[in-house]
């Protein structure tokens, strides 16, 4: 694998989940919570485990359930079964992720933690599932703080500033201004203070003198 981390929005998208494990369930649930369409194929898929809105088909999976799906998840305890229907959905051009063996699908899930519009996401690199947890938990816990306030309001005030400057070097410079120590040190008092300090900021760079605004 020559792995990239991205966002995928999966909302809509059609998703196959065979195997209804403690995995299958997991990612079934991730996936539906996130607006995706989900079947679940599995033998004793059981409704109380899956959110409203999954489609359980209670069988073994076969190659044509792989047909026309956007993304499949192979989450049985079956290496024969997990090994067949991935070479089966590489020939359909359908994205894999194979639980058992994150290297041979196409893609992995990641840890993730969220706050507010700030996502951590964490691999170990199929080091250690249950360690990519935790560091995402701490990752998060490290910078909540320090920036769930500023992230909370800046989208606003950037908006603000691309609507009203025309693009160049005046209004990246005002934009990275906004997320810059001194603003993330107005931020730590309050919001009054931060956005106090973001109309000195706004003030000084319609009046040219950008380099000059103190904290
Ligand atoms: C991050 C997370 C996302 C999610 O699932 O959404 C995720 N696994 C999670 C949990 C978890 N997984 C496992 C345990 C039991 C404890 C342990 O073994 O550590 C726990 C802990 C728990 O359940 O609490 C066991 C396990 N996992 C894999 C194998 C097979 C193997 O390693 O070969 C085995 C061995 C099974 C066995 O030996 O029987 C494989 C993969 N698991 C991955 C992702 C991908 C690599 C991510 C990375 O390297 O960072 C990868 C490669 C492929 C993939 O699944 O896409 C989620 C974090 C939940 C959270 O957010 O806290
Ligand atoms: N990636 C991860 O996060 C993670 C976590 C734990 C375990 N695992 C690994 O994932 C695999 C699954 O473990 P688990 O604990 O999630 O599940 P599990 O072993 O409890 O359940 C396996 C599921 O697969 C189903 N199944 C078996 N053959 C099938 C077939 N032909 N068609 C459809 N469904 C079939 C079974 O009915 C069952 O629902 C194991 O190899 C395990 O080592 C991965």
């Amino acid at each position: 694998m020559g792995c990239i981390a991205v966002q995928w929005d999966v909302a809509g998208r059609n998703c196959l989940v065979v195997g209804a494990g403690r995995t299958g369930r997991r990612r079934a649930g991730v996936l539906c919570r996130a607006g995706a369409r989900v079947t679940v194929v599995a033998p004793d898929a059981d409704e109380v485990d899956f959110p409203a809105g999954v489609v359980l088909e209670r069988r073994e999976a076969v190659a044509g359930d792989l047909v026309g799906r956007d993304l499949v998840v192979l989450a049985t305890d079956d290496a024969e079964v997990q090994a067949s229907l991935s070479k089966k959905a590489a020939e359909f051009g359908v994205l894999v992720n194979r639980v058992d063996d994150g290297e041979s699908g196409d893609i992995t899930f990641l840890a993730t933690r969220s706050a507010g519009v700030l996502t951590v996401a964490v691999s170990t690199g199929g080091a250690s599932a249950a360690a990519s947890g935790v560091i995402a938990e701490e990752a998060l816990s490290a910078v909540a703080g320090e920036w769930g306030g500023l992230l909370a309001l800046v989208a606003g005030e950037r908006a603000r500033i691309q609507s009203s400057m025309e693009a160049g070097a005046a209004r990246e410079s005002l934009l990275r201004r906004l997320v810059d120590e001194r603003s993330r040190a107005a931020a730590r008092s309050g919001e009054a203070a931060l956005r106090a300090h973001w109309r000195g900021l706004w003030e000084a760079s319609i009046a040219g003198r950008d380099g000059e605004v103190s904290a």
